[in-house]
Formats: structure tokens, C-alpha cells, sequence
């Protein structure tokens, strides 16, 4: 499935935070709940200090699943590996503009294998360094916190990108927001311009998904 067009919250579960053993059980529990979106989170152990899923895990879940698989590559060489995740089933990917290699060519890239593409900063990585090729992508994703674990309390100061990039480039391209959201912190998040929230300890912690989820889409929709 294709990113949803903006002009709507929408909640990614992000699978780090899934129970690893059953993944395609957990990734139908959260699609069940209503979610149009996963997130895929990707480490190579080098670009962040820990290490997931590659191309053969989201190949499985494509077979299991109708989600948005939206895959976001915390690696340090995204360029050689673009092509096996759009084959394995991607439906949208996004880089770190911090990582090797032209983000121009990554781009393309990404759009000739048949996805969508989005670019990501970090918590020290100004906005100011993806304006030039924002209007490349479907989707900017702004860290909330450092990548490579769950778990993390939200920073409301990374948050406060979000504020600039929407004022900065409009409404045409969705802003994704990822790291400490709950039903807490969603509220910021949305008032600060994210329509994308990224959730993993607050929607694959709770014992009812549709409920987190539900509270998560709340708070960010009345913000
Ligand atoms: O990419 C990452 C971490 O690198 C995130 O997707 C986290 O997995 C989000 O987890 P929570 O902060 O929501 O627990």
C-alpha cells in the first residue's frame, strides 16, 4: 500500500518494539487495530549501534500483510541496499541524510525500485540541511530521539523541527515524527505540525494495541 496522501494523523507502530518471535501475529494485531502504516525500523549495527531486520524478514511479512510497509534504513550505506528492500516489499523508504552517498542519487534511487521516498535527521542535524530536497520526497522524518533503541523519552526541542519544516515546505508532504511518543507526547507532536507518529513501546507494550493506538491518534488529532 502507498503512503497515505497528507491531510491526515496516522500512527506507525514501529516493530522494534513488537515481540520478535511471532512478528507476522503482531504486525496483523496492530492492522486489525486500524493502522494504515508500519514502520520498519532497519539497523545495520555500524550507522546506529544495534542491529534488526533485513530483507528477508519484511519479504515474510509482505506475504502476511496489506500495511504501508514504510522502512526507514539506519544505514550507513543506504545506496546498496534500496533494491532488496523494495523488492522484499517496501512501499516507502527513508534514508538518513547523514548517511553516505549523494541524497539526490539515493532518491532516484528509491523511486526507480517503485517506492516513495522519505529522509531523515537526527537529533543534532538541522532541518535547514533537507529543505533542498524535501520537495524530492513524500515524507521528512525528524528523530526525537537518538536512533538505534525503544524505549527513549521524547525531546521536545528535536520536536520543535517539525514546526519549521511544516511552516517552511506546507502541507503537501507528510512529517514523521519518531521516538517517545505516547498518548502523552502526541499532543506536542501534532501541535507542533507532525502527522505522522511513529509509536513502538506505547502501542507493542500495551496489552490492547487498538486502545493505545486509539489514545496515541487522539491526543496528536485534538492538539
Ligand atoms: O527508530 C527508532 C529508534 O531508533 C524508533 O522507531 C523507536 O523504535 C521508537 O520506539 P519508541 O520510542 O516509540 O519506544
Amino acid at each position: 500500500m502507498h503512503l497515505p496522501e497528507p491531510g491526515t494523523i496516522e500512527i506507525a507502530p514501529s516493530l522494534l518494539s513488537a515481540d520478535f518471535s511471532c512478528l507476522a501475529e503482531e504486525v496483523s494485531d496492530v492492522e486489525n487495530s486500524g493502522v494504515k502504516i508500519i514502520h520498519l525500523d532497519i539497523m545495520d549495527g555500524h550507522f546506529v549501534p544495534n542491529i534488526t531486520i533485513g530483507p528477508p524478514v519484511v519479504s515474510s511479512l509482505r506475504k502476511t500483510s496489506d500495511l504501508c510497509f514504510d522502512a526507514h534504513l539506519m544505514i550507513s550505506q543506504p545506496q546498496r541496499y534500496i533494491k532488496d528492500f523494495a523488492n522484499a516489499g517496501a512501499d516507502h523508504i527513508t534514508f538518513h541524510i547523514e548517511a553516505e552517498g549523494d541524497p539526490r542519487d539515493t532518491i532516484a534511487m528509491i523511486e526507480e525500485a517503485g517506492c516513495s521516498a522519505g529522509i531523515c535527521i537526527k537529533p543534532a542535524t538541522s532541518p535547514e540541511e533537507v529543505l533542498e530536497i524535501a520537495s524530492l520526497c513524500r515524507m521528512i522524518l525528524v528523530m526525537t530521539v537518538e536512533p538505534g533503541f525503544g524505549g527513549q523519552v521524547f525531546r521536545e526541542k528535536c520536536a520543535e523541527k517539525c514546526a519549521f519544516l511544516r511552516e517552511t515546505l506546507g502541507k503537501d508532504l507528510r512529517i514523521e515524527v519518531d521516538g517517545g511518543i505516547n498518548e502523552q507526547t502526541a499532543g506536542k507532536a501534532g501541535q507542533l505540525g507532525a502527522d505522522t507518529l511513529v509509536a513502538g513501546s506505547a502501542v507493542f507494550g500495551s496489552r490492547n494495541r487498538r486502545e493505545a493506538i486509539e489514545k496515541i491518534a487522539d491526543s496528536a488529532i485534538k492538539s
